[in-house]
């Protein structure tokens, strides 16, 4: 049973990062599980002093002399953490739920102790994921919802209710085996909450919003390492607490040196980041913390995570590197072809619409423009770039393909052919598209549909009531194109 220990009373006042980085190395290393509820106060109260009401730009603050590390003192901790084990325990009764392992009602009371809690004010404004947030103004995001719930299950000794995490969704999982599955938060916007059904109904979708069966199951340590991912340093939109970003890298290289990342991609994604920003001499360069999130959506998750593919891509589109970022877009694309794309899908949709419509477009004016550079320029004549791009294309196309949802339109259009235009027509001749070997693509949409083909359909026939776009697999390129432009102008 999690509580606020003496042990842990001995770091207060925490007067600067290493004094945290302490109080959360103990909590990490045990021999108790970390207490989430305690560590989500300190680190909330800690951003909220660092990120909120600063208006002085940093330079007049630091001529002030003014200390910027907030001094966070157990009176107020321990106040906020007696409000958060007050209301848990006194709104949840145990002696109601008798077996050992957690039932779906539990699951769903303790949802609806944090839910009822919330303010009906603006839930998508930065800094509303800590216990912090919840605590002082009754407001919390979607994963602050779900990390609630995680926290409030741990005060109530429910050590079998643990946060599960996709790209852009959170929910528990509960039970003996740890595989029941509940919603416990809402999404995105204009979505009627699932709060207390199982996960199961919408994995049937084969929607990238529930990874299809492969999401981020934590255990207490990586519960922390979300806690400490979704800490957000920005003040504004131009400007970021350093101290914040600071004290969010050392706790997730904490956290990577004891193991608690080595099946969080978006954690090594962030920690890759932040990296970029302000180096930690002695530590591995970003391009290999991603790589290192590569390695694991690959050996853990079956390669179905799109983000590691995007945080290295962007990264090496920021170095303008852009050969290299293109085959990463590429690759992202790869994942995606094997989900079917559902309403709920839309952020990632934003991710590849930027890439296919901003990031790509601006590379090939960039490099048409800057004559001088050698290198750039070949890449307007490098059949490998232009065949990434086109396998880039392809794993939206069929990404699109049987999918209840349109996924392109018109505008992509545009885009795709100005790109492609850019490139020298030799270069275009040069490259030979697989023709329709039984590619590993058919096996994955397949092997997702494998439940469609058990009752009769298969994944073309479910294609017909889903959009069908022409993929380039087994056309000549610029036939396969046209077919895929024609197509678009005629739903305009
Ligand atoms: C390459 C990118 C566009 C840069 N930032 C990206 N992020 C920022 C960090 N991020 C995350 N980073 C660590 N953990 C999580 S858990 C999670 C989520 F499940 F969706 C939740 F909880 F619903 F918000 C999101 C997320 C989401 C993806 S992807």
């Amino acid at each position: 049973m999690a509580g606020f220990r003496d042990r842990d009373k001995r770091h207060f006042p925490l007067t600067d990062s290493g004094s945290v980085v302490a109080l959360f190395r103990e909590q990490i290393e045990g021999p108790n599980d970390p207490n989430l509820a305690l560590l989500s106060i300190t680190l909330g109260c800690i951003e909220n002093a660092l990120t909120m009401n600063r208006a002085i730009p940093a330079a007049e603050e630091a001529a002030l002399l003014r200390p910027i590390f907030p001094v966070v003192d157990l009176e107020t901790v321990e106040a906020l953490y007696a409000k958060f084990e007050t209301l848990v325990r006194g709104s949840v009764d145990l002696t109601e739920y008798k077996s050992t392992f957690s039932s779906r009602e539990l699951v769903k009371k303790i949802s609806d102790v944090v839910w009822s809690s919330l303010s009906r004010s603006f839930k998508d404004k930065a800094h509303l994921q800590s216990l912090y947030s919840f605590l002082t103004g009754n407001k919390l995001d979607c994963f602050g919802v779900a990390f609630g719930v995680v926290a409030a299950a741990q005060i109530l000794g429910c050590d079998d209710i643990h946060l599960a995490l996709s790209e852009d969704h959170a929910w528990v999982v509960f039970g003996e085996d740890g595989t029941d599955t509940a919603e416990v938060t809402w999404h995105g916007k204009g979505n009627e909450d699932k709060r207390g059904q199982s996960i199961a109904l919408s994995v049937a979708e084969k929607s990238w919003l529930y990874f299809n069966g492969q999401p981020v199951i934590c255990t207490r340590a990586t519960e922390v390492a979300a806690m400490v991912s979704a800490a957000n340093p920005s003040i504004n939109l131009t400007m970021d607490s350093i101290e914040m970003g600071a004290l969010q890298q050392e706790l997730l290289w904490l956290l990577h040196d004891k193991g608690h990342l080595s099946r969080y991609p978006m954690a090594l994604g962030n920690l890759g980041d932040l990296e970029e920003i302000s180096p930690t001499p002695g530590r591995p360069p970003p391009l290999q913390i991603f790589q290192e999130a590569i390695s694991v959506a690959i050996k853990h998750y079956n390669n179905h995570h799109v983000y590691p593919y995007t945080y290295m891509g962007g990264y090496l589109y920021r170095k303008r590197r852009y050969k290299e970022a293109i085959k990463c877009w590429a690759e992202a694309s790869n994942v995606i072809r094997k989900f079917n794309y559902t309403r709920e899908d839309e952020e990632i949709y934003k991710e590849f619409l930027e890439i296919a419509n901003e990031l790509i477009p601006n590379i090939v004016k960039a490099v048409s423009l800057n004559t001088t550079d050698r290198v750039q320029m070949n890449i307007l004549y490098n059949p490998e770039v232009y065949a990434d791009i086109l396998r880039f294309y392809d794993g939206i196309c069929e990404w699109e393909e049987g999918s209840s949802t349109p996924v392109l339109h018109v505008g992509w259009a545009q885009h795709l052919t100005f790109s492609l235009n850019k490139f020298d027509p030799r270069t275009r001749a040069k490259i030979d598209v697989a023709k329709d070997e039984d590619s590993d693509s058919d096996s994955d949409k397949e092997s997702n549909d494998e439940n469609d083909n058990q009752n009769g359909k298969s994944q073309k026939e479910k294609g017909e009531s889903g959009v069908k776009t022409g993929s380039l697999k087994n056309k000549d390129p610029k036939e396969a194109l046209s077919v895929v432009v024609e197509d678009l102008k005629k739903e305009e």
